[in-house]
């Protein structure tokens, strides 16, 4: 690995990429939940409920908010849970907010592609940016809601329009893909370092909660890059390991999808990944530089106006764009490919909102 990619992933690590952080400041951040009544919303809610680094918690859904928000009020820690429910309630649940998360909208079933959310999905989150766009136009802002690809050029379409724009302050949430490459990576090389000795198992290498798994491109398919060649520690693959595990990470969310068999898609190692997503954000509003990777307006790589990849967060959002680094040749050949498919997912977000 080359130097400037291997103090990009010491970086990662250094700055608490996958810890919560229990430190506090005079600031009392606001997170707005939009979707927080949701498959995802829920767990979400509870997870930023004990984030000691939220002081309030505005839970925002169509339906079932002020049961959801009874409820976390109950837990015993310091962030102040409010409910707000239906379009009238928008406005006060996201204004004054610092940053503000958006599961809203539409989940996949068996056989069918993010995309064919678009339908349902792109009106709620075009409706949900304007009225950002107007209560809290410096919030920063990570959507979930899929498709990715299409959403974040959506709402960042709206804020233009608005004329309140600032790309360093729309995130496309992948944090999901890292989390699951780290797992399997993880799972892949503790099963290959077990070793026995006498009748008992010995497990050596690779601690799930400290390997650093660097992914790029966006949040679909064959645009999921997870950067097998910037594994922290340092990792190697046979060439038949990473033909296996790319496509298992391309399809992790199909996997599970599949697995709940119409009920819906991931929901709990996706408020898992919000919420530390979230959690870095508002670190990084509090002054504690830390890098993520995430779907941003970007000039990383060519021909491209929204890529994920490796960012530093800080007072602003985006302080710094790390770019992918120093790639394989297999993964050049990936990236590659994810432009014609990222640039047509960007154009569809980009003309839904300007046709309108
Ligand atoms: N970025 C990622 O890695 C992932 C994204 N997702 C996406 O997250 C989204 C939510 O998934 P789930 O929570 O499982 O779905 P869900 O259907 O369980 O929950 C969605 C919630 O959004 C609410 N909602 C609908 N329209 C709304 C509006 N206009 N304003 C506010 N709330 C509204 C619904 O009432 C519901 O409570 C889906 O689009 C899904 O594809 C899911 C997993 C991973
Ligand atoms: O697969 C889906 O529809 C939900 C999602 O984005 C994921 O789990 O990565």
């Amino acid at each position: 690995m080359s130097l400037p990619a291997k103090a990009l992933v010491q970086a990662a690590a250094n700055s608490g990429l996958r810890a919560v952080s229990v430190r506090h400041s005079s600031q009392a951040p606001k997170v707005a939940l939009l979707g927080a009544a949701g498959g995802i919303g829920q767990p979400l809610g509870l997870l930023l409920k004990q984030d000691p680094l939220v002081a309030h918690l505005a839970l925002y859904d169509v339906v079932n908010t002020p049961g959801v928000a009874a409820d976390l009020s109950h837990i015993d820690s310091n962030a102040k849970v409010t409910a707000h429910t239906g379009p009238k309630e928008l406005y006060a649940a996201v204004e004054n907010a610092d940053v503000i998360v958006i599961p809203a909208g539409v989940p996949r079933k068996p056989g069918m592609t993010r995309d064919d959310l678009f339908n349902t999905n792109a009106g709620i989150v075009r409706d949900l940016a304007a009225v950002i766009a107007k209560a809290s136009p410096k919030a920063l802002i990570a959507i979930i809601t899929n498709p990715v690809n299409s959403t974040v050029p959506i709402a960042s379409e709206v804020l233009k329009k608005a004329g309140v724009y600032d790309p360093k302050r729309v995130f496309g949430v992948t944090t999901l893909d890292v989390v699951r490459s780290q797992a399997f990576v993880a799972e892949l090389k503790r099963l290959q370092s077990t070793v026995r000795i006498h009748t008992f198992l010995c497990f050596q290498g690779h601690d799930a909660s400290k390997t650093v798994v660097p992914v790029v491109g966006g949040h679909a398919g064959i645009t999921i890059i997870p950067l097998l060649s910037q594994v922290t520690p340092s990792t190697k693959f046979s060439e038949e390991e990473i033909a296996k595990l790319t496509p298992r990470i391309q399809d992790a969310g199909t996997e599970v999808v599949n697995a709940k068999a119409g009920a819906g898609s991931a929901t709990l190692s996706m408020a898992l990944a919000g919420a530390r997503f979230a959690n870095a954000l508002v670190r990084g509003i509090k002054g504690q530089k830390n890098v993520q990777c995430a779907y941003v307006a970007s000039d990383a790589v060519k021909g491209v106006e929204y890529f994920s990849t490796p960012v530093e967060l800080g007072p602003n959002g985006v302080e710094k764009i790390l770019g992918v680094g120093k790639v394989s040749a297999f993964e050049q050949k990936l990236i590659d490919a994810s432009v014609p498919e990222l640039n047509k997912n960007i154009a569809k977000g980009v003309a839904f909102v300007k046709g309108n």
